[in-house]
């Protein structure tokens, strides 16, 4: 049995994962921390980290960078390792993270699905063959019209996974609006697209010369985010200390 600890237990995502471990016999979510109460749950509910009682074996985060070095000295100071699938983390909370995985197991991931953890092998293959023949890499990302950061984590998980296979030579250009020149043969243009209820669609482009190949990968709903998050718990329980993340996971299996 995996006890976690959920924080933004109250969001779209933490809802979906309280759904889902009522059903799954070897995980049980012992708490949660949010800002908001708008839900009932079969768990308390914590404002904030100092006031948990229960020590539990994974702290789970889907909320906001906010207070994240708050949740990362409670994890190291009661020794619980994380999962950590809030996007929109800055440099500097980026190095926090790094810094607090010397002591913990830290899974860190922008996108916990399959989909798009199979689509990264498939695209650094194609990275490989096509960027170095001369193909343009563009990434177009769709999601939710209450999503707060932009581009999406995953669109830059996407376009690092890339980068890396291409000897991090590609700069990243996010706002074409703002350029008055010619798109230069090593960047990967990033572009976001904010509307509805779409729940996340990912687009890697390889344009060449008369000829293009897209590979997509289209999110129809929260549960294949909280699935990988709930495989994910399980995964880090018993890791050393560590970063991790859900190429890891799918290795495992
Ligand atoms: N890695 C992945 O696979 C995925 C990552 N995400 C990321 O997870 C995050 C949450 O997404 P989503 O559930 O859609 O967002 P929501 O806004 O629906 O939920 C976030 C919840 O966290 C709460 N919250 C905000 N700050 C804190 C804090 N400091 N401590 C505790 N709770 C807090 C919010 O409260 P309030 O509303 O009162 O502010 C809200 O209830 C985003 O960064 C998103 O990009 C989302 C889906 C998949
Ligand atoms: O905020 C979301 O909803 C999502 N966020 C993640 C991201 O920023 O990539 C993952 C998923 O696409 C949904």
């Amino acid at each position: 049995m995996v006890r976690i600890i959920l924080r933004g237990c109250n969001g779209r995502m933490g809802q979906e994962i309280t759904r889902l471990c009522k059903s799954d016999g070897e995980i049980e979510i012992i708490a949660g921390t949010d800002l908001s109460s708008r839900f009932e749950n079969p768990y308390p509910v914590y404002d904030s980290f100092l006031k948990i009682e229960e020590k539990g074996d994974v702290v789970v985060d889907f909320s906001s960078p906010a207070g994240l070095k708050e949740m990362l000295d409670y994890c190291i100071s009661t020794k619980t390792p994380l999962v950590l699938c809030t996007t929109g983390l800055s440099e500097e909370d980026i190095s926090l993270v790094k810094k607090a995985s010397e002591n913990i197991a830290i899974l860190r991931s922008a996108n916990m699905s399959m989909g798009i953890n199979t689509m990264i092998k498939l695209i650094k293959e194609a990275a490989k063959m096509l960027g170095e023949s001369g193909f343009d890499i563009e990434i177009v990302e769709k999601h939710h019209n209450q999503k707060v950061d932009a581009p999406s984590g995953t669109a830059l998980l996407l376009a690092d996974s890339m980068n890396e296979v291409l000897g991090g030579e590609y700069d990243y250009v996010y706002d074409r609006s703002a350029v008055r020149e010619k798109r230069n043969e090593k960047e990967i243009g990033i572009s976001a697209v904010r509307g509805g209820s779409i729940v996340g669609d990912h687009e890697v482009i390889f344009a060449g010369l008369d000829e293009v190949i897209e590979i997509k990968h289209i999110a129809y709903s929260r549960a294949i985010l909280a699935k990988g998050a709930i495989s994910a718990a399980k995964f880090i329980k018993e890791r050393e200390p560590g970063l991790y993340n859900m190429q890891d996971v799918l290795a495992s299996n």
